[in-house]
């Protein structure tokens, strides 16, 4: 894809425990629908949406990898390119909330500093098998300087919210200049095209 289809592309990496939801929510982002039967990820897997925002063209990559531990290390590897994280739990499974200081710590040292991280509860049609409350996610997420959104991917609830509120933070954040993009930055009159990306997996 040549450069004059986008006015913006980002890497978006979607992290979280095994079952979360992950696989459905890129889905149901990037296909419009809620997979029967999905099986957990092995290792990674991407997807591409190009998305309008204000007159602008915003081509999110957006990365799914497992959440099984025995993949750690291939994962890991995607974090370092990423402009986004949706560090994602499931609101009906504690084990999935109590497991996010491990991710931080991931993201903490496998991430650029730069990084814009948004926590996802998933699965909010389960609303009677909650278990985190979402008054303790809220409290964790601003404790941790991230932005946090409940989801289902199931009913669609909130799903194009949290991609194009990303989206959005994330031109912002490059307007500001604010990503760690020093070597690649356009210079005055290349327009603003982040172009340190299209290397990225494209092939
Ligand atoms: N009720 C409900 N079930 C969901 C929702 N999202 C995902 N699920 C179910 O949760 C299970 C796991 O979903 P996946 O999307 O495969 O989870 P994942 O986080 O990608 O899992 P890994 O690939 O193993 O890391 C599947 O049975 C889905 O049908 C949701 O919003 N609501």
């Amino acid at each position: 894809m040549s450069m004059e289809d986008y006015d913006y592309l980002f890497k978006i990496v979607l992290i979280g425990n095994a079952g979360v939801g992950k696989t459905c929510l890129v889905r149901r982002f990037t296909q419009g629908l809620f997979p029967p039967g999905q099986g957990a990820t092995i290792g990674v897997d991407f997807m591409i949406k190009t998305v309008e925002i204000k007159g602008e063209k915003v081509k999110l990559q957006i990365w799914d990898t497992a959440g099984q531990e025995r993949f750690r290390s291939i994962t890991q590897s995607y974090y370092r390119s990423a402009n986004a994280l949706i560090l994602t739990y499931d609101i009906t499974c504690e084990d999935s909330f109590r497991c996010l200081p491990e991710w931080l710590r991931e993201i903490e040292q496998y991430a650029n500093n730069q990084v814009v991280t948004i926590l996802v509860g998933n699965k909010i049609d389960l609303a009677e098998k909650r278990e985190v409350l979402r008054q303790r996610a809220e409290d964790f997420a601003d404790a941790q300087s991230m932005l946090y959104l409940e989801t289902s991917a199931k009913e669609s609830d909130n799903v194009e919210k949290l991609f194009l509120d990303l989206a959005c933070e994330l031109i912002r954040e490059a307007k500001q200049n604010k990503l760690d993009n020093n070597d690649t930055a356009p210079m005055p009159g290349e327009g603003k095209t982040i172009s340190y990306l299209s290397c990225c997996s494209l092939n």
